[in-house]
């Protein structure tokens, strides 16, 4: 089947790569010529992968219509925030039935609507899944063995899916639960700053235990209230991506709440999906009655409203409590 890789980034390179590996004709589409030429010449995608050679079969086009033409499968690898601006290029250019498979991890702030349902607005006629875990572009590009879930409300479109993206390096499971696999996505890059901002602060390896299991109760509440299964979040889209980017500088999300713990500069640093998510995802919490602290002291931090030291404050000041309650 004909892949379409939408998305120039280091996520979408790594997947394009992957779907070649896994012996799919893929096209890979990038608005940026220049990063285009770098792909198709050099074979680098020197700001967003610097130093990793690409395979030679991979190409490029900033030619969307071409990169769509005889596509089977699409997969959607523009940031969370952007993915309503690309499917609306896709509406009257995809054919009806083709599945997009959202690559990216967040909740869209202005609305509140999951990646999911922004697909099923625009393109009606096209079933949206899911493709997320604990995977890091560069590690993925390298040829690194990683697993992620691909989910779709069909069962047998997302082990259709599964199948299609796994590679040899590369595990893909299949679920029905695209709720699921879409909520742990988005939620745990949230957590994954409030653990980056614990350990820049230098609150400890036990502070930054503490955070990434209350804040995996927060993740799991929130996501019931959207109708997730626990054992989804449990999964790699859950646990295993927390797992992944609340121990690492490596994340993006975890080297933000670093930078942000240290008082560092902000400014110039890479795409941090959960700043995004984290106002939003508090507010789900507080319209719909969930505790959710960590998430709500993330959202102020990054609002700048609330100090570190004085989030710390009010965690350890609430209440004490049964831990299952
Ligand atoms: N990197 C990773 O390890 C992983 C990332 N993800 C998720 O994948 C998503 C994308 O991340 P990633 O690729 O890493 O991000 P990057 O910051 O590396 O790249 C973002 C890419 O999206 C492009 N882009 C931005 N806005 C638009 C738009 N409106 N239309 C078309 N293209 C656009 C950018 O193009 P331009 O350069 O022209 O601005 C750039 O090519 C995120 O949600 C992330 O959470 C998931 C798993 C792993
Ligand atoms: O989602 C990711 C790995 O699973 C990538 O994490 P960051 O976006 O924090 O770099």
């Amino acid at each position: 089947m004909k892949v379409a890789v939408l998305g120039g980034g280091a996520w979408g390179t790594a997947l394009a790569l992957t779907s070649l590996r896994g012996g799919n004709p893929t096209t890979f589409w990038m608005r940026d010529a220049d990063a285009v030429r770098a792909v198709n010449e050099r074979h680098e995608n020197p700001g967003y992968l610097p130093g990793i050679a690409l395979d030679a079969e991979l190409t490029a086009t900033d030619d969307l219509d071409a990169a769509l033409v005889g596509a089977e499968c699409v997969l959607a690898v523009a940031p969370a925030q952007a993915l309503r601006e690309v499917a609306s290029r896709l509406v009257g250019r995809i054919r009806p039935g083709v599945p997009v498979v959202i690559c990216a991890k967040g909740i869209e702030r202005s609305s509140g609507k999951r990646l999911s349902e922004i697909i099923r607005e625009m393109l009606p006629d096209n079933p949206p899944a899911a493709l997320s875990g604990p995977s890091f572009a560069t590690d993925v590009a390298r040829g690194l063995p990683t697993a992620v879930t691909v989910a779709a409300v069909d069962a047998e479109l997302a082990a259709m899916l599964a199948r299609l993206l796994s590679a040899p390096q590369f595990r893909c499971y299949s679920s029905d639960d695209l709720v699921g696999v879409e909520i742990g996505g988005a939620l745990k890059n949230v957590l994954a700053i409030a653990a980056g901002a614990v350990i820049g602060a230098g609150l400890g390896a036990s502070a930054q235990a503490a955070l990434v299991t209350r804040g995996f109760v927060e993740l799991r509440r929130i996501g019931a209230s959207f109708g997730a299964r626990p054992e989804t979040l449990m999964g790699l889209s859950g646990l295993g991506d927390l797992v992944l980017t609340c121990g690492s500088a490596q994340s993006r999300n975890f080297a933000y709440g670093l930078a942000l713990g240290r008082g560092d500069s902000l400014v110039g640093m890479k795409l941090a999906e959960g700043v995004a998510t984290a106002g939003i995802a508090a507010t789900i919490a507080a319209q719909r009655g969930i505790r959710a602290p960590i998430t709500d002291a993330v959202d102020r931090m990054l609002a700048g409203t609330l100090t570190i030291d004085r989030a710390v404050g009010e965690l350890l000041s609430r209440p004490l409590r049964a831990e299952d309650d």
